[in-house]
């Protein structure tokens, strides 16, 4: 009876799934209508040439783009579901398949090494077997910070997980533990025992994050870009411990060889690393990936994930299971939507009723043997060579089907072995990053690997329980949120236009259209800066000069277009207050696509297309994770951090002011020349994009702390503002 209760469910809203597809009928159709209302115009505009064509001809072009965006974007709401999962009905433990845990690091001066250890302690105290665990955290650095804090972690473990054990604490990760009262189960509250206990852990974990803040620099003779390759297995160092012995998950430091002229292929390469260090240990079968910054904060991620693994009617094709990424730093107001809601709450459950959910680079139970590639086809032992490497050791593990090399800690590791295989050359004309593991060639190897395992016939499914199973430290200020969003247009353009077009290369039995549209549309997202860039300049110039580019609100096509704005505004609050948002935030989201939209998806265009023409080389910059007390004060009172390079200021306050000065004309030609039948939505678009953005008039004008646009910024914004005018105005007139 047992046996057949099934370990997830899936559930359907109908009314949701009803009003999505008819949003997109009425949309669609009310789109159609502006192709006519364009087209007509071009066909008349042949005959009679009053208005000039190069402005008409700009809208119409953005129109196309956006629309075609947004019906790739329909996909996603075709077919939204949500799944909860049974973990109680899962078999007993020794029957529970291993898992590796793979933790990433780079850079010990941004990324606080104490942070990076909570992320390692939390792992370890899983609720899952601990000998059925196995941890490998990556250090891209080369850091002996990282490894000291390791041997500090392991040691604080031994108190850190029979404590949680034994009062089945809920949050396993002891930074967030010890600083939120409210994480103590009401059980055992009262207990003597627990409070004598906890107060006794918790000194020991003030001793071990003075253990690890007293350690000095001490990185003469290596740096992040060059050091050999260290593979340390943390161990026991008998020192007399008076405590109990206690069994902890295998804990290993990676350090991969790195050299400057070798390029080392950012995260993924690390991942890949990583991969391979662990077959030839633990082998598991199944791999949770965390960046250093990630924490669990619930321990029951990996029974959950294995509702799915485990079960028969999944799991065959199923590469992964992934968790959403959500963030304990964000405030109430969330004013940079640090927290990404519609990715987590709209896009991946859409996915997850078509193909399933793209992998987001953390949080993620990934089967081992998804990775292998089409290793399976090779026949002779040069061919298997060929494509994976020449490491025995490593081919035998492929060969054992994810039987553990290892059973018992304190078996003689391969540590040899592990060094080759962590070389700089182990590589060398192999598939390894592009058909083999984590996939190489662009900084967002996350979705490049995902969109390659669905090409392959793999799918993946979407877990996202009521209670946050990880938590991470997402981008609070506009500096490091521009940057990231660089990276991100750049590696996701790079994917779709260059790697593989998830539009034209997949085997079309592999994946259906409706999933082709969902990959198209998150690797093109970052067009949308042609478009916005167009909205935010031509019919603002247009205004000045008095040329009109939309209908009279006296005429019926004027419906057309105050429907579609309407409805998609409509759409989109519904959308924000059903998934938990406030009107105010459905305002904030807009802002923040305009202003990423503006900046870095324009640069990240460049970016990518400066990288295909080889003029410039890939880089991953890792997000600061530093915690900065001004900062974040701003950041608490909903302010904008406006500190950040001109390069992203001066483009958005030079249209704010060029939309300002021509908001201010325009209401002057209105009163003056009586055209608000002619210009009422030109003159409206520019109220809206102000009303959006008034931030940064307060920016300008209002605010005098540190986070405020200076003066500078200000006067050279200004300067660009007029040179764009001046250029454009005459152009817009005539051509
Ligand atoms: O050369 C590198 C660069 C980065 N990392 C690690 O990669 C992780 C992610 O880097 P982070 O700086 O935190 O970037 P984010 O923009 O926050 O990361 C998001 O975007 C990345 C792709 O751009 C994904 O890999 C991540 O999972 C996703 O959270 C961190 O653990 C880093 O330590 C490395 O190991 N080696
Ligand atoms: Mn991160």
């Amino acid at each position: 009876m047992e046996e057949s209760l099934p370990l997830s469910v899936i559930h359907v809203n109908k009314s949701l799934l009803f009003i999505n597809r008819l949003h997109t009928l009425f949309h669609s159709i009310a789109l159609s209508f502006l192709f006519y209302y364009r087209l007509t115009f071009f066909f008349q505009h042949s005959k009679t040439i009053q208005t000039p064509f190069l402005p008409y001809f700009l809208v119409f072009s953005s129109e196309i783009i956006l629309s075609f965006i947004w019906f790739l974007d329909q996909a996603f709401r075709w077919n939204p579901i949500t799944r909860s999962v049974f973990p109680e009905r899962l078999p007993e433990n020794n029957k529970l398949p291993n898992i590796d845990v793979f933790i990433c690091t780079a850079d010990p001066t941004k990324e606080p090494t104490l942070d990076v250890m909570n992320t390692v302690l939390s792992a370890m105290a899983m609720d899952y077997p601990h000998e059925k665990l196995h941890v490998y955290v990556s250090d891209d650095g080369g850091s002996s910070i990282t490894l000291n804090g390791m041997k500090e972690a392991w040691r604080f473990a031994k108190w850190w997980l029979p404590f949680c054990t034994r009062y089945r604490i809920l949050c396993r990760c002891p930074e967030a533990y010890f600083s939120d009262s409210e994480n103590e189960r009401e059980d055992f509250s009262e207990n003597v025992e627990f409070v004598t206990d906890k107060s006794m852990v918790k000194q020991k974990y003030e001793a071990f994050k003075e253990s690890i803040m007293r350690v000095k620099r001490d990185t003469i003779g290596i740096t992040g870009q060059n050091h050999a390759s260290v593979i340390e297995v943390i161990q026991e160092n008998n020192s007399g411990d008076e405590i109990e012995q206690v069994k902890l998950p295998l804990l290993v430091y990676v350090s991969r060889e790195k050299k400057p002229s070798r390029p080392h292929n950012f995260k993924a390469g690390a991942l890949n690393v990583l991969y391979r260090v662990s077959a030839v240990i633990s082998n598991s079968p199944y791999i949770l990936v965390l960046d250093c910054d990630m924490f669990c904060s619930e321990p029951n991620s990996a029974r959950q994930a294995m509702c799915f693994h485990l079960d028969p009617k999944i799991s065959p094709s199923l590469a992964f299971v992934q968790f959403p990424q959500k963030f304990h730093n964000i405030s109430i107001n969330d004013i940079y939507d640090s927290q990404y809601r519609s990715a987590y709450k709209v896009l991946w459950q859409g996915m997850d009723g078509l193909q399933g959910p793209l992998l987001s680079g953390t949080g993620f139970y990934m089967k081992r043997e998804s990775l292998y590639g089409s290793y399976k086809t090779k026949d002779t032992d040069f061919e298997v060579q060929e494509y994976v490497g020449k490491s025995n050791e490593f081919i035998k593990s492929l060969k054992q089907n994810s039987i553990p090399n290892l059973v018992t800690v304190g078996n003689a590791l391969p540590i040899e072995e592990t060094l080759l295989l962590a070389s700089c050359n182990y590589e060398n004309g192999t598939k390894w990053g592009k058909e083999v593991g984590f996939l190489y060639g662009t900084v967002c190897e996350d979705v490049h690997t995902g969109i390659m395992l669905n090409c392959n016939g793999w799918n993946s499914v979407f877990c996202d329980p009521p209670k946050p199973q990880f938590l991470g430290n997402s981008t609070t200020n506009l500096n490091d949120l521009l940057i990231q969003g660089l990276r991100w247009s750049s590696g996701l353009l790079e994917n779709g236009l260059v790697n593989i077009c998830p539009l034209i290369n997949c085997p079309l039995r592999r994946m259906s259209l409706l999933h082709r549209f969902c990959l198209a549309n998150i690797t093109s997202f970052p067009l949308y800066c042609l478009p916005l860039w167009c909205f935010a300049l031509v019919p603002q110039i247009c205004l000045l000069s008095g040329t009109p580019l939309y209908p009279k609100v006296s005429e019926p096509f004027f419906f057309v277009f105050a429907f579609i704005y309407v409805s998609a505004q409509v759409k989109f609050l519904l959308e924000v207050l059903s998934t938990g948002g406030t009107f105010r935030k459905f305002i904030i989201e807009q802002r923040m696509w305009m202003m990423r939209t503006i900046t870095c998806h324009l640069y990240g265009l460049l970016d990518c297309l400066m990288k295909e023409f080889g003029l410039r080389e890939a880089s991953f910059m890792p997000t600061n994770k530093v915690k900065d007390e001004e900062q974040t004060m701003l950041y608490q009172s909903d302010k904008y951090d406006f500190r950040t390079s001109n390069m992203f200021l001066v483009p958005m306050v030079s249209l704010m002011i060029i939309n300002i000065f021509c908001f201010i004309s325009g209401i002057y030609r209105v009163m003056c020349l009586g055209e608000l039948d002619k210009m009422f939505i030109q003159l409206f678009l520019m109220g809206y994009i102000i009303f959006v953005n008034y931030p940064i008039i307060e920016g300008i004008v209002i605010r005098k702390d540190k986070g405020r646009i200076s003066t500078s910024v200000f006067v050279t914004s200004n300067v660009l503002a007029t040179i764009i005018t001046c250029a454009l105005y005459p152009l817009l007139k005539k051509v």
